[in-house]
């Protein structure tokens, strides 16, 4: 009995994951390591299983955005390292001793308060990564005399352990090399400044997905592997530029819940009647919604595909559900429709519904929400089922 139900689901390939790993291994140094982003739930497509996944197919290590993520990862039973990219309260570090849990720093004062408290607990010491900001504009120290405050505030903590120093790049997937050239110009600066003290570096990681496709040198000690994973490329350029072979791993898929013909008035279709069908036309109900992360924003603008075949969205996405045209075949109830993947010889990649959005694939991917079960998939066949919404 399948442990969801409702007639929608996302589809998962963990092969699709391993191929990603392994084409970046490929791709990168050897002596570069592979850190598998997989916050915001996995970009979408479950954490903890593309993270187990990633971490069997060659990833040496995991990261998300906020010390939460790494505590379900970590209790779901990932044993790897884990690392916050984001901001920790420091009131929370003795959280991520507990659950060893490596975090992001660059406040010098953030490094005593942290220490007290790691003290006052009697914790055991975390691993700390400190974040320069070489161009990104968002977290980070900028100048040198910042950084040396921060490592020098480190150095004096023992409940602190260095453990690493990265870098995030603002435009990696652009043509336009410029600004990405000019911030690992100014990392490799406060690289060498601290070597030229004496220190020995802890992991150095500067790569996205885009800078570990267009500077594989660049990979130091590892690449933060996020979008890529998923199969699929940080920007248009990169996908026409296709240096590295992606699969896309997810699939957005339903089937049809009702379907009528409009052989009488009134025949208009959804919420605000914007949409009037013409006498004769089948019109399908697909029991998925705005609720979900299908966006409203798809309203007379998307479309599915129906026996590999498109078929527009006719009128407002409804909270649960949504109405398609279905201009070739006769359609029947319980029939599969593909929202997100490929059907026949059509593919609805989560680039077009981005271009639909006017947004990017990462958003459309992290739109899905919980409420959709998350169906994985491993040689075609399905191999587990996780519903967080009924949290089994
Ligand atoms: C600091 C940081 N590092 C890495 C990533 C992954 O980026 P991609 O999904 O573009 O690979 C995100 C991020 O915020």
């Amino acid at each position: 009995m399948k442990p969801y139900c409702r007639d929608t689901w996302v589809e998962v390939d963990l092969d699709a994951i391993r191929a990603n790993v392994q084409a970046f291994r490929r791709h990168i140094p050897a002596s570069a390591g592979i850190m598998a982003v997989v916050k915001a739930d996995g970009y979408g497509h479950g954490a903890f299983h593309v993270g187990r996944e990633a971490l069997d197919s060659g990833a040496d290590s995991l990261a998300v955005a906020m010390l939460d993520e790494a505590i379900v990862l970590r209790k779901a039973g990932i044993t790897a390292p884990i690392l916050v990219l984001g901001y920790t309260p420091p009131d929370s570090v003795v959280a991520a001793s507990r659950w060893e849990v490596e975090l992001t720093a660059y406040h010098a004062d953030w490094m005593t308060e942290a220490n007290r408290l790691l003290q006052e607990a009697s914790a055991k010491p975390v691993g700390i990564h400190i974040k320069v900001d070489t161009g990104m504009g968002r977290i980070g120290v900028r100048a040198k005399d910042e950084l040396f405050a921060v490592v020098e505030a480190l150095e004096n903590s023992p409940m602190l352990r260095w453990a690493g120093i990265f870098t995030h790049f603002a435009t990696a997937d652009e043509p336009d090399v410029t600004l990405v050239c000019e911030q690992h110009e100014r990392f490799q600066s406060c690289l060498r400044a601290l070597r030229e003290t004496g220190r020995r570096l802890p992991r150095v990681h500067c790569s996205n997905t885009a800078a570990a496709i267009a500077f594989p040198e660049w990979g130091y000690d590892t690449i933060r592997l996020g979008i890529g994973l998923y199969g699929l490329y940080p920007s248009a350029y990169m996908k026409q530029q296709a240096r590295v072979q992606l699969v896309p791993a997810l699939s957005l898929k339903t089937r049809i819940a009702h379907v009528k013909r409009m052989t009488e008035a009134p025949y208009t279709t959804s919420y605000g009647a914007t949409y009037t069908a013409q006498p004769g036309e089948q019109i399908a109900t697909l029991p998925i919604g705005y609720a979900d992360g299908f966006s409203r924003l798809l309203s007379n603008r998307g479309s599915v595909l129906v026996e590999g075949c498109r078929a527009p969205v006719v009128g407002r996405v409804c909270m649960d559900q949504i109405m398609v045209r279905i201009d070739h075949g006769t359609a029947r109830v319980g029939d599969e429709v593909v929202l997100y993947g490929k059907q026949g010889d059509d593919e609805i990649s989560l680039d077009e519904v981005a271009d639909w959005l006017g947004t990017i694939n990462y958003e459309v991917a992290c739109m899905l929400d919980h409420r959709i079960p998350r169906v994985y998939l491993r040689g075609g066949k399905v191999v587990d089922v996780y519903h967080s919404l009924t949290r089994q």
